[in-house]
């Protein structure tokens, strides 16, 4: 008997389409099974969000808002169940996974706020009648979310476009469904009305059919630049729907004039190894200077890294990183530090994969000054690249050169350096001092270059999840004071 891992119009039901897995990738067992959504139940799916869309928008905010703490009750009292949820199917350490149902819950009070400050209403008096800017919801949304935070990023989208007024189509990454079927089971003991949020579990073909869909009035979208360029192509010439884009990064962080050797390692560690690298954030190229300053920080870095604690997400003892999502990722960034050496990388601490049934994989750092041609691609895991550098000006240059533009940073003890650094840099996150992950919610979150389409975010999200209505308003129609020339009453 298929398990009913749909929800389509307020029921479970089983996927028509083809069976998936999910796996626990730090333990190699299977966490998750079902059938994909068809597209025929796409399409029901889309109806139901479409039937239920008025009745939904209908309501006040404070009746929305009454649902949505409602679903912030079930979080706070299932935390432990879904932390253990998204540990399972991401092998993010238990620590973490309660940071990440941490950022769900506190997404609601944000996205109240961000509502009502980015698109609040607003009255103004005209010598006959209002003015009034009000802001209304598309109507049936799409959300797409990645594996790497199955839980917080979704739910990123998918509280403020509900606060909006709109119905939601959900499609998780198949690689994470189990955390996308709790999460919604959380909505639905919170008591959301059927139809406005719906979960279409699924690969990729589920996902195509979701993009396609004509009745969708627009998608927001959380995951990689090459499936992000895809749906942006597939959105060409759709000018009436709308398409928010959170993708990759191939993120820098600069070190100059530091006093402080530890507090600096520890800033690169916390950039480029949290979640095993598994961050859009994370800082993929470190700039150290080549003198005496960029060696001893070098050396410490190493003699730090080698002993970063990985391990499985529930010892005891809990490790700094847990696995990476799956073996075949792991595997891919084997290949990836294969591929730089090649170029002429130098290993300086190398990557290893722990246990090749599991997606373990120790951190590794690889000078790559010597690549004249470095790929511009996003590696996403812990594998941090240095390049050595003797002019900090070429280094700005060296960090620009990426047609992404997420997240980037300076380490240094230099008001004047940082200023300089700012106007330079080239990226939607720009930390001076601090880690280039673990941005704020309360903040717009979004990138430039193939980072995004300009549609941050986080604080921001309010802005693509409903749109203003300017009018001027009269109770009664009336003849101006003023007639236009040429006119006679
Ligand atoms: N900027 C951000 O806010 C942010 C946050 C987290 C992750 N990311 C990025 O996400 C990536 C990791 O996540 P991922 O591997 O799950 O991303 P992904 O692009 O593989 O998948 C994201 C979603 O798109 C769906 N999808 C994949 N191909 C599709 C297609 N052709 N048509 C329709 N849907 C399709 C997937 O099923 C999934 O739901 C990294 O590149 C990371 O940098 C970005
Ligand atoms: O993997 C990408 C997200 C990383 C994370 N960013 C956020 O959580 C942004 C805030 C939000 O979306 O609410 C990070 O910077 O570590």
């Amino acid at each position: 008997m298929k398990r009913p891992v749909q929800f389509i119009q307020g029921q479970w039901v089983a996927g028509e389409g083809s069976s998936f897995v999910s796996l626990d990738p730090a333990k190699n067992k299977q966490v998750w099974q079902g059938e994909s959504a068809s597209a025929a139940q796409v399409d029901t799916a889309v109806q139901a969000a479409r039937e239920a869309h008025y009745s939904w928008a209908d309501l006040s905010l404070e009746q929305r808002l009454e649902v949505v703490k409602k679903f912030g009750e079930q979080l706070v009292a299932e935390k432990e169940a879904l932390a253990l949820c998204i540990a399972e199917e991401t092998g993010k350490p238990l620590w973490e996974s309660r940071t990440e149902v941490g950022a769900m819950t506190g997404k609601i009070d944000i996205s109240v706020r961000a509502y009502q400050e980015r698109t609040g209403s607003k009255e103004n008096p005209m010598p006959q009648g209002k003015a009034f800017l009000r802001h209304k919801p598309h109507g049936v949304v799409a959300v797409f979310g990645p594996y790497n935070f199955p839980g917080h990023l979704p739910n990123g989208h998918i509280v403020p476009a509900l606060l909006a007024g709109n119905s939601v189509l959900f499609k998780p990454s198949e690689l994470t469904p189990k955390v996308a079927e709790l999460t919604v089971q959380l909505w639905q003991k919170a008591g959301l009305p059927a139809g406005v949020l719906n979960l279409l579990q699924g690969e990729v073909d589920t996902g195509k059919a979701l993009a396609g869909h004509d009745g969708i009035d627009g998608l927001f979208f959380t995951g990689s630049s090459r499936t992000g360029h895809f749906l942006h192509q597939q959105f060409a010439g759709r000018p009436e729907k709308i398409l928010a884009l959170e993708m990759g990064g191939n993120n820098p962080l600069i070190v100059q004039d530091v006093s402080d050797v530890d507090a600096a390692v520890h800033d690169i560690i916390q950039s480029a190894f949290i979640s095993a690298g598994q961050r859009c954030t994370c800082a993929r190229k470190l700039f150290l200077p080549a003198n005496e300053q960029g060696d001893k920080i070098l050396a410490r870095l190493l003699d730090v890294a080698s002993n970063i604690k990985v391990g499985l997400y529930d010892d005891e003892e809990q490790p700094f990183m847990g696995s990476m999502i799956s073996v075949a990722a792991a595997k891919g960034m084997l290949d990836v530090q294969a591929q730089l050496q090649k170029l002429g990388g130098r290993s300086l601490l190398e990557m290893k994969h722990l246990d090749e049934a599991t997606a373990l994989v120790s951190p590794g750092i690889i000078d790559c000054s010597d690549i004249a041609d470095f790929p511009d691609d996003e590696h996403f895991g812990p594998l941090l690249k240095v390049f050595r550098f003797t002019d900090f000006d070429a280094a700005i240059a060296a960090a620009n050169n990426t047609s992404f533009g997420l997240s980037a940073g300076l380490l240094s003890d230099s008001a004047d350096l940082y200023q300089h650094f700012f106007r330079r840099i080239r990226a939607g996150i720009v930390n001076w001092n601090r880690p280039i992950t673990g941005a704020s919610s309360a903040a717009p979150f979004g990138g430039i270059g193939k980072s995004g389409n300009h549609r941050a975010s986080a604080y921001y999200a309010a802005d693509y999840c409903a749109y203003p209505v300017a009018s001027v308003e009269l109770d009664k129609v009336q003849l101006p004071e003023q007639l236009s020339p040429g006119l006679q009453f």
